[in-house]
């Protein structure tokens, strides 16, 4: 064996002994996560990852080891870490009404946590694909509802008139929607629930259409009549999210800074950096040029212009953004002014 044949064998080695430790790694982890089920604790727990982080950093640096490297790996142990914690002994039936990007997002929890799921909706052939993608089963509605005992409408305010033909089946079941925006759209499903007798708690994923969102928040919005919020809680704790109560209103005022201030400002970022580019003639040489931080943003900005009618549609909904803009932009004119201008 020559020199490099010889220092080669030794990688294989040593990969061998870290894919056996990651193996391991994982097993001691779906362990924490059974304990962590019977305790009723989050699959997260944000404290221990901070000190995880600390010690690989600490321990990363004295090895010589670049800090980029040492946080990309630990990053996707740790997330995948959590998936291995994710399951429900509790088998619950579920239909997802839709099939767009949260409905997949959602399903991609449901097929990690163990639950039957159903994917129904207007267009049969779209239902199908997704509930091909995870092996479940499309239904058409009346069908569906009959079945489940937990309903997620994952379609878009827009569809509420659609929704509401729907929920006639939904007597006796939990139902659940994931609008970004609830004054008006909680109102009118908490009446429809009451019509036909079904237990309304609004929820509303706090993360874009990830697959496996496993640690992500979860708002969750009882009803006035709601019974059954803390059994909804827990449904979503072992799916490996991490649940926080709230009321409509403090909701939609969160999102109106969260959402509506945050994506205003960054459509005008996406707007004025595309103008530049052009008319500064630097389009091609801004990957090379770029730093940390605009790389950062530049993530972002892509999210937000692949998500743009969602983004459109809570500039709409929310019922405090025309004062959020206002005094968006009377912020951005007083930057101005404090510059001299
Ligand atoms: C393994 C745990 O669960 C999660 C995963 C962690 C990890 O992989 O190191 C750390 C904290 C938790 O978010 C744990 O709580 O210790």
């Amino acid at each position: 064996m020559n020199e490099l044949e010889e220092l080669r064998k030794e990688i294989e080695e040593i990969d061998s002994q870290i894919l056996n430790l990651i193996a391991k790694r994982l097993q001691v982890s779906s362990m924490i996560g059974e304990i962590k089920g019977k305790m009723g604790f989050n699959v997260t727990d944000e404290k221990r990852e901070e000190y995880v982080k600390e010690y690989w950093t600490e321990k990363g640096r004295r090895l010589g080891i670049p800090e980029s490297l040492v946080s990309s790996v630990l990053t996707n142990l740790i997330s995948y870490s959590k998936m291995f914690q994710v399951k429900d002994s509790k088998k619950r039936r579920v239909t997802i009404i839709g099939y767009g990007g949260m409905a997949r997002s959602l399903s991609s929890l449901f097929h990690l946590s163990g639950h039957n799921v159903v994917i129904t909706g207007r267009d049969k052939r779209k239902a199908e694909r997704l509930a091909n993608e995870f092996k479940f089963v499309y239904m058409e509605e009346k069908s569906a509802l009959d079945w489940s005992e937990y309903v997620i409408l994952s379609i878009s305010p827009s569809g509420l008139d659609y929704a509401e033909s729907v929920l006639k089946y939904a007597k006796e079941k939990v139902v659940m929607d994931i609008f970004s925006t609830k004054s008006n759209t909680f109102r009118k499903l908490q009446t429809l629930s009451e019509q036909f007798s079904f237990e309304y708690i609004s929820t509303h994923p706090l993360f874009g259409p990830i697959l496996y969102p496993v640690g992500e928040r979860i708002a969750v919005i009882p009803s006035q009549k709601s019974t059954r919020t803390q059994e909804v809680i827990e449904f979503w704790r072992k799916c490996g999210l991490v649940p926080v109560l709230t009321t409509p209103e403090e909701h939609d005022k969160v999102m109106a800074i969260v959402q509506v201030l945050a994506h205003f400002y960054m459509l005008g970022l996406l707007r004025s950096s595309n103008t530049l580019k052009k008319e500064l003639e630097v389009g091609n040489k801004i990957d090379e040029l770029q730093t940390t931080n605009f790389r950062e943003i530049s993530k972002i900005l892509d999210r937000i212009n692949s998500l743009l009618p969602v983004i459109l549609e809570i500039q709409k909904d929310n019922p405090y953004a025309h004062k959020v803009r206002d005094l968006g932009m009377r912020e951005l004119q007083d930057v101005l002014k404090s510059l001299g201008e």
